[in-house]
Order: structure tokens, then sequence, then C-alpha cells
């Protein structure tokens, strides 16, 4: 899955999983397990590959495109890229620097970050380093006051939305890191949270992370306290997680600015479906009401293109930038996100395809090959 092709080194970094193989070298093989695994048998972390590599395009041609225009619109600005990094806990974890690198290298595309509630730097330095803008991820703490807290903390230093992870009430089983007892050290852990933050060790069987979120995460939560959290801010509030036509209705009906069709990057519910098929079915029902953002299984620029002609607005990366993180630090994210937009360059061109707008369901072919 993450070695290349003649399972070595590669000496050029040609695809973005070059750069897992990079990462894997560096990374302690927990660390590994935790950022490369899923919950279950991992079928729905194979899943989303799966579908990606299912769908195949009908390009147009002779339409005289020589420079596409990547850019999109969302909440009034544009995005230069149609790709933003997902939230992923304790990129310390991964570089030293950590979210700092990630944001820095992100920074140099102009493509968003979302920072996530578990981030291991001050939500204060992330922002100090970011050269683009930056969305907070939070998770629904059984301490709601941690949440507005940090809600406040994101408006003063100046973040542009909120994104609330729905899919954790709880931790789902992963198996990896039961069998590793992966917990994160304090010196990489959460530094936004004060005493939630602290670090649960797992017993037999037990993950510390899994522990961690049984004791902070509230798995109470409901569509009402969707409502609470929007009555708090001034930021556009968009729901993680979202898996289905009725929830991203409901989402809507709620007050959700936004939704991210997401399965957690196979991490929650194995045999979840796979986020692309997801995304069909949300897009569908949803008819432009609000931003559509997909995750899951994106690893190049032409699973960029399929996922905004199959309706979302852009695309959100997990592992992709992560492996680029741990590889070489702020150079590593940026070097995997510039090859995403080159890859994404050479399909729009060869889609005939001059802006993100041409990009349509009339590009794809859902039968086999
Ligand atoms: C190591 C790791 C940590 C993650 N941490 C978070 C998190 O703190 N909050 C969250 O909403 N999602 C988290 N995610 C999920 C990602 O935001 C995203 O949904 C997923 O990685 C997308 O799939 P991909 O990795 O195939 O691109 C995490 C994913 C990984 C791999
Ligand atoms: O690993 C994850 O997917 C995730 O969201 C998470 C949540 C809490 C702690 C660490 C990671």
């Amino acid at each position: 899955m993450t070695t290349s092709a003649l399972g070595q080194e590669p000496s050029v970094a040609l695809r973005t999983e070059d750069f897992a193989v990079l990462a894997q070298a560096r990374l302690e093989p927990a660390v590994w397990d935790f950022l490369s695994g899923g919950s279950g048998a991992e079928r729905t972390l194979a899943g989303n590959l799966r579908a990606f590599d299912a769908v195949r395009l009908r390009p147009r041609i002779l339409t005289g495109t020589a420079e596409p225009d990547t850019g999109v619109e969302l909440f009034a600005h544009r995005w230069p890229v149609p790709f933003a990094i997902a939230p992923v806990a304790c990129n310390r974890l991964l570089h030293p620097e950590g979210e700092v690198a990630t944001v820095r290298g992100a920074g140099a595309l102009g493509a968003v970050t979302i920072v996530p509630m578990l981030a291991s730097r001050t939500l204060e330095d992330i922002r100090a380093a970011a050269g683009a803008p930056l969305w907070l991820q939070l998770f629904w703490t059984r301490d709601r006051a941690l949440m507005t807290e940090l809600v406040e903390r994101a408006e003063s230093a100046g973040y542009g939305a909120l994104v609330i992870t729905s899919d954790m009430p709880v931790m789902a089983r992963r198996l990896r890191d039961l069998r590793n007892r992966f917990v994160i050290e304090p010196e990489f852990g959460p530094v936004n949270l004060g005493s939630a933050g602290v670090q649960v060790r797992g017993g037999e069987g037990e993950s510390g992370v899994r522990a961690h979120a049984a004791k902070t995460f509230d798995p109470t939560a409901t569509w009402r306290d969707l409502e609470w959290l929007r009555s708090t801010t001034r930021l556009p509030v968009i729901v993680k997680g979202v898996l289905t036509d009725r929830d991203a209705e409901l989402a809507v009906r709620h007050g959700a600015q936004g939704v991210v069709v997401s399965n957690h990057g196979g991490r929650q519910l194995d045999g979840a479906q796979s986020s692309l098929t997801a995304l069909r079915e949300v897009t569908r029902a949803l008819g432009g009401r609000v931003p559509v953002f997909v995750d899951g299984g994106v690893r190049r620029g032409v699973d960029v293109l399929v996922a905004l002609a199959a309706g979302a607005d852009a695309v959100l990366l997990g592992r992709a930038p992560m492996w680029g993180l741990a590889a070489a630090g702020e150079r590593g994210v940026r070097e995997v996100l510039a090859l995403i937009l080159e890859e994404l360059r050479e399909a729009m061109r060869l889609c005939g395809a001059a802006t993100t707008a041409d990009l349509g369901p009339d590009l794809l072919s859902w039968s086999a090959p």
C-alpha cells in the first residue's frame, strides 16, 4: 500500500506515496501505524482508495485550454487551490515543529489548514506562522466551557471558520493502536486543552488515545448542540463526518454553513461507505445550498478532479500532506501539495477543463474500464 513500486526508497518523489516511504523510514513503527491505520478490518480505509481507483473519466478535446484556473470561491473568499489540509491531531508526533511546519508548507500554496483541536502547538503560535487562512476543528467535549474557550481564542487569533467533528461519539477500535497500546507522549500531545489534554495510558488491549477520547469526548451530542455551537460564534460552522443525504439535510436544517463528507479516513465506523460514494448522495441532496467538502483517500490530482466533478466545492487532504510533514517538515508538506496541484493542472488540461466550474458529473464514468 505505501511502498513504492520497487519497495525501495524513491530517489525522486513522483507521487505522494513516495513520501509515505520516506515517512515510514523516519517514524517509530507505532506512530506510523497510528498515521496509516484504520479501524476494524480496515475495509473502509481500503474502500476510500478503491472508490477513486474505480472511476473513469470522459474528457473533452479541442477546448483550447492552455492554463487552467484551479481556484474556487468559498465563503466569499477565493482559494487559489481547491484543497485544504484536513485536521490531524498532534502533528509533533510526525515532526518536531508540528503544526507550525504544516501551516508554513500549506501557506506556500495559499491552502487553508484546518487546525486540529488536539494540536501540539498553540493556536496562537500556529496563527503566527500561517501564510494562508486557518480554520479550527473541534470535537464535542464533555466540558463545553473548553469548547467555548477555544472558540473565543480562535476568533481572537483570526481563524476563519469552525469545523465540528461529529463522527467520534467514541473512538473506534483501531487494532494497530490497541496492539501497540499506542499512547501520545506528553511532549507531542495536545497543548490547547489544559488539563483535558493530559494523556491516559492504555491497558491490555487498549490504546492511550482511545482511553483519552473516552474520558474527554461527549457521546451524547445531538443536532441541538449544533444550534448551541452556532449561537456561541460569528464564525461559519461546518459539520465534519456526514455520510448520508439525510444527515446532510439535518445539518443544514440545524444551521450548518458547510459539511465535510468524511468517514474519518476509515478510522471510525469500519464498513462505512466510501467518501466518494457518500459525496454523490450528499451533493444531490444539498443542491448547492452550502459548500460541500470531502476527504478520504485523496492521493493525487486526478482524485481532486474527480471529487470536484462529483460535486465537492473543495477537498481535504489528510495522510498525504502528513507523509510530507514526516518526511521533510515544512518543505515536505509544500512538495506534496505542489505535486497534487501539478497533477490536478495536468488532469484539467487533459480533460479540457479551463476552470473548476467546468468540472461536472458529465466528466465521470462509473461503469467498468
Ligand atoms: C493520524 C490522524 C489523525 C487524525 N486526527 C483527526 C482529528 O484530530 N480530528 C478530525 O476531525 N479528524 C482527524 N483525522 C481525520 C482527518 O481529518 C481526515 O478525515 C482523514 O485523514 C481523511 O482521509 P485521508 O487520510 O485518506 O486523506 C485524523 C486522521 C489521521 C490519519
Ligand atoms: O486519530 C484520529 O483520527 C483522531 O481523530 C484522534 C482523536 C483524538 C486523539 C487523537 C486522534
